[in-house]
């Protein structure tokens, strides 16, 4: 196999069991993804989405099996190594993790914070060179106009704009998303998604994002990757791909349209009640980051 052969991903008979849980996350999953494959995980709520993309970047570390991106062993990194790899890998969230009163262009520019050494406050804190660059990542996501602006004035679409610019800032060659669109109206859904698509072409990216839209994955992705209950039960190009073969995933045949409305109103309350919880969450973190800033140096 030649170096451009390499999958971007590999995993191997991953198994994940969190501490005290009664059952895995994870169990036997084994993939691999090409470089510039735009891959879509789909599953109900709590079927291992979010744990396979954490294990990808070294987020999680897995119970069993093996996991290999851009060519390294993700569990047996550690330190500086793992800090690089992970500078070589986006990361897009649900609820975007934007520091909300911080200027647009600042939350960009943390994005290349790991190139940098020691704390920056304020755009002009960082170089020339990187300010033009998040700027020139701004125009890219059409955003060019609000970069003086703070970051929660702006709508859900446009702070998961920036969050993509953020991620463009490390260069990445994987960008994991995970249900970058759950929290956004079907206007702002599409536009965030064909960007996304848009710019891992310019860029060559792998994309592995995670969505509960089973429409929206047939439509956008190369490739489904159905998991239930932690195991991988569909793993199809999109190309020959229907949409009953995809409801398979969710553990029932849904033939009729009436079935398939039910399954989905279904996946729409457990997806509000993930929301609550992260918006929970990223309120918590955010009084956290707002803290750290304000508070006085020692
Ligand atoms: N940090 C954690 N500690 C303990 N259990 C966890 C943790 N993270 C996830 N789990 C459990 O692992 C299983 C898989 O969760 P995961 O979040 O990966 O699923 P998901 O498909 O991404 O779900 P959702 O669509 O709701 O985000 C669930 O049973 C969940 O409760």
């Amino acid at each position: 196999m030649t170096n451009s052969d390499a999958p971007a991903v590999r995993i191997t008979d991953l198994g994940k069991t969190y501490p005290g849980a009664a059952a895995p996350a994870l169990e036997g999953v084994s993939l691999s993804v090409v470089p510039g494959e735009i891959v879509v995980l789909l599953g109900l709520s709590g079927s291992g989405k979010s744990t396979l993309l954490r294990h990808v970047n070294g987020l999680e570390t897995p119970s069993t099996g093996s996991v290999v991106s851009l060519g390294q062993a993700v569990p047996e990194l550690r330190g500086q190594a793992l800090r690089a790899l992970r500078g070589r890998i986006g990361f897009i969230f649900q609820q975007f993790e934007l520091v909300g009163a911080l200027t647009v262009i600042e939350n960009v520019l943390t994005g290349g914070l790991a190139t940098l050494r020691g704390p920056r406050v304020g755009s002009l804190s960082y170089p020339r060179r990187m300010r033009e660059k998040a700027l020139g990542h701004l125009d890219r996501v059409g955003l060019l106009d609000f970069a003086y602006q703070r970051a929660d004035n702006l709508s859900g679409g446009q702070q998961q704009r920036v969050a993509i610019a953020r991620a463009l800032m490390q260069d990445p060659e994987i960008l994991l998303a995970d249900e970058p669109v759950a929290s956004l109206d079907p206007e702002s859904s599409s536009q965030v998604m064909s960007l996304i698509r848009e710019i891992a072409a310019e860029r060559s990216l792998t994309v592995i994002c995670s969505l509960h839209q089973v429409d929206l994955a047939l439509s956008w992705g190369d490739r489904i990757i159905g998991l239930r209950a932690g195991s991988v039960v569909l793993d199809t190009r999109t190309d020959d791909l229907t949409r009953e073969e995809v409801m398979e995933i969710y553990g029932r045949v849904a033939t009729t349209t009436s079935e398939i409305a039910a399954l989905e109103s279904e996946l729409a309350e457990a997806r509000e009640q993930v929301l609550t919880q992260e918006m929970r969450r990223a309120n918590a973190r955010e009084n956290l980051a707002e803290e750290f800033a304000n508070e006085e140096p020692a």
